[in-house]
């Protein structure tokens, strides 16, 4: 199994709170890896150390074979990132914000030009290239902003509650993009609040108070807690947890 996350007690300190608390895990190539997590579990704040936004106050951990402590600049040129707070920028048009990303990514002209075309034909965009993003429905905008992300054929990408606000059959659709990018060998690292997205994940993680406290496949997990779905699952582990953001 080749490996391209690999962490060992990553833990994040504020002051004297511990907001990761020594989290160990590893994440084979091509998986689809789920890292669950009540409001406030530490889930932003790991995801921010694993993608070399952040220090870890202590433990090791490494992405795409890079030191998460030596090597933030590599390990950003080889992951893709996207969130429902950042990703497309609204007042550029689907063709710019795909010229855009991938100048930023370090893809040629002549690839962006050509791989460009390919997307937005196959999004079947073909009519909105010229368009706005702003002026597009929430759903595609997702989808656009899961192919920039990984349009520079990244190892990993990393998706922080990706499909927020949208109905399940848009959601379904999204996820049929993240099995492809899975099986053309990108690695999916997801954080999702839908425990319907849960059980398409390979293995899912399951984080509550800055701690991992269960990490397996939704039917190993599902086996483990005599639950008929993710969502019994989740709520067993999460409900004693003492914080709560929202
Ligand atoms: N810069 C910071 N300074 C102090 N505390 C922080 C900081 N960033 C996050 N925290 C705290 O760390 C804890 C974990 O936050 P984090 O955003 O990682 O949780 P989360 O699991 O991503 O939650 P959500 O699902 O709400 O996004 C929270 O209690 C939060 O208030």
């Amino acid at each position: 199994m080749e490996k391209v996350i690999m962490c060992r007690n990553l833990t994040k300190r504020f002051g004297g709170f511990v907001a990761v608390d020594g989290i160990s895990f590893d994440v084979a190539k091509g998986e689809i890896f789920g890292f669950l997590g009540a409001n406030g579990a530490g889930k932003t704040t790991a995801m921010r150390m694993l993608c070399g936004l952040s220090f870890p106050s202590s433990g090791e951990a490494e992405v795409a074979g890079y030191d998460v402590y030596k090597q933030q600049e590599k390990i950003k040129k080889h992951i893709g990132y996207m969130s429902q707070k950042f990703s497309l920028y609204e007042n550029l048009s689907v063709s710019e914000n795909i010229e855009f990303f991938g100048g930023v990514y370090g893809v040629n002209k002549k690839e962006i030009n050509k791989r460009g075309q390919e997307l937005i034909r196959a999004l079947g965009l073909t009519q909105e290239a010229n368009k706005m993003v702003g002026e597009l429905p929430l759903g595609w905008k997702q989808k656009l902003a899961f192919s920039v992300a990984i349009f520079h054929q990244p190892k990993i990408v990393f998706l922080d509650e990706p499909t927020g606000g949208v109905d399940p059959v848009t959601r379904r659709q999204f996820w049929d993009m993240i099995y492809s990018a899975a099986n053309a060998g990108i690695t999916v690292f997801v954080t999702t609040h839908y425990m319907d997205e849960a059980e398409y994940c390979n293995r899912v993680s399951i984080m509550v108070d800055g701690k991992v406290v269960a990490l397996d496949s939704p039917t190993n997990l599902k086996l483990a807690y005599n639950a008929n779905s993710m969502d019994e699952v989740f709520y067993q582990l999460a409900r004693g947890a003492k914080r709560n953001d929202n």
